[in-house]
């Protein structure tokens, strides 16, 4: 069911600094910063030749990168994303297998205008996880 994978994302206290240390030091594509208020973040892609990573930094109250910035103070990887061809039927199979879609379990749009859920870590073995509308 799941396709490509589209980003790796990485939750960080200073995003100009973990964008230009992507730019400067590791060399690589990096894109503007793109503020995502219904998400509650600011997002920076990084392109790589074969995915994406998203850095992410917390935008506005009640951002749900908050409580893992605070227990993870240097930053960490917070999600991975996956594309799926039906994100309608993705869900329903997984809710049906007994995942927990985070939310309202309706699909939001995401970094890239298309639709996207997240599934609750506990479930995917410690990794929160991100499906994209392929
Ligand atoms: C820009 C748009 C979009 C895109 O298009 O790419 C994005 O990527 S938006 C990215 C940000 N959005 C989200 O993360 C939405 C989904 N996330 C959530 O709903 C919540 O963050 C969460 C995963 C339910 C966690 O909620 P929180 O209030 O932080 O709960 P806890 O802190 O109590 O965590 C519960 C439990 O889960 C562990 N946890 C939390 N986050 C992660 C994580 N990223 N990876 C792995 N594990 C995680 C946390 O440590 C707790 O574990 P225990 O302490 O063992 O109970
Ligand atoms: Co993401």
């Amino acid at each position: 069911m799941i396709g490509r994978l589209n980003h790796v994302a990485i939750a960080v206290p200073d995003l100009d600094a973990a964008a230009a240390q992507y730019r400067d030091t590791l060399g690589a594509t990096v894109r503007p910063p793109q503020p995502e208020p219904d998400h509650g973040v600011t997002v920076v892609f990084i392109e790589l030749p074969n995915t994406k990573i998203e850095l992410l930094h917390p935008l506005g109250e009640g951002s749900p990168i908050a409580a893992f910035l605070a227990k993870n103070p240097a930053g960490g990887i917070h999600h991975i994303c996956y594309e799926v061809d039906d994100i309608l039927a993705a869900r329903d199979r997984l809710k049906a297998a007994g995942a927990r879609v985070l939310g309202d379990g309706e699909p939001k749009i995401g970094a890239h205008g298309k639709p996207v859920l997240f599934l609750h870590p506990k479930d995917f073995n410690g990794a929160l996880v991100e499906l994209e509308q392929a």
